[in-house]
């Protein structure tokens, strides 16, 4: 809805030039570690969440679903490492800084691969050595 409103801005007022961007999952830690996904309190995302059960922070992992009409049956989604996601924003402010005319345009954030829950769980345990022992699995309202 409001990239439809923000591409008739574009198209009527040829003043603007829009760049939108669609973003996937964005994983992982600057390299600093000054910023990162050790989040306070209990996470809501996967990979925090696989983190504090592999550091014994958290019992087990709940997994939402296991029917969906995947290689596994879990949810897939596309992630994008936090450092690449901001060279996207960063690409995006060039392009609009740079070129005078682009009008309205939509660039995906992300891999353009997805991956399943469960092959998320086996990258953890691969790159941690542990594994995740517990894995519940259970539906929530909105995937
Ligand atoms: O404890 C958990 C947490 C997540 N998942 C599953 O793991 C996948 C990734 O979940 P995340 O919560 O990490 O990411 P979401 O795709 O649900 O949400 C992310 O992407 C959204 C847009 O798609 C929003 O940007 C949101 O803020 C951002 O966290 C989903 O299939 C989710 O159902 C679990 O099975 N168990």
């Amino acid at each position: 809805m409001i990239e439809k409103v923000l591409e008739d801005i574009a198209e009527n007022d040829k003043d603007w030039n829009i760049i939108c961007l669609r973003y996937s999952c964005i994983i992982g830690a600057h390299p600093s570690g000054i910023i990162g996904e050790d989040t306070k309190g209990i996470p809501n995302n996967l990979i925090p969440y696989i983190s504090q059960v592999i550091n014994g922070k958290l019992p087990y992992l709940t997994i939402f679903g296991d029917d969906f009409n995947t290689s596994d049956g879990t949810c897939v989604r596309d992630y994008i490492h936090v450092v690449d996601a901001v060279r996207g924003n960063l690409a995006a402010l060039n392009r609009i800084i740079e070129e005078k005319n682009i009008g309205f345009e939509v660039y995906n954030i992300g891999m353009g691969k997805g991956y399943s829950v469960l092959e998320v769980v086996k990258a953890m345990e691969n790159a941690s050595g542990q594994q995740v022992f517990n894995k519940l699995f259970f539906y929530r309202l909105s995937f």
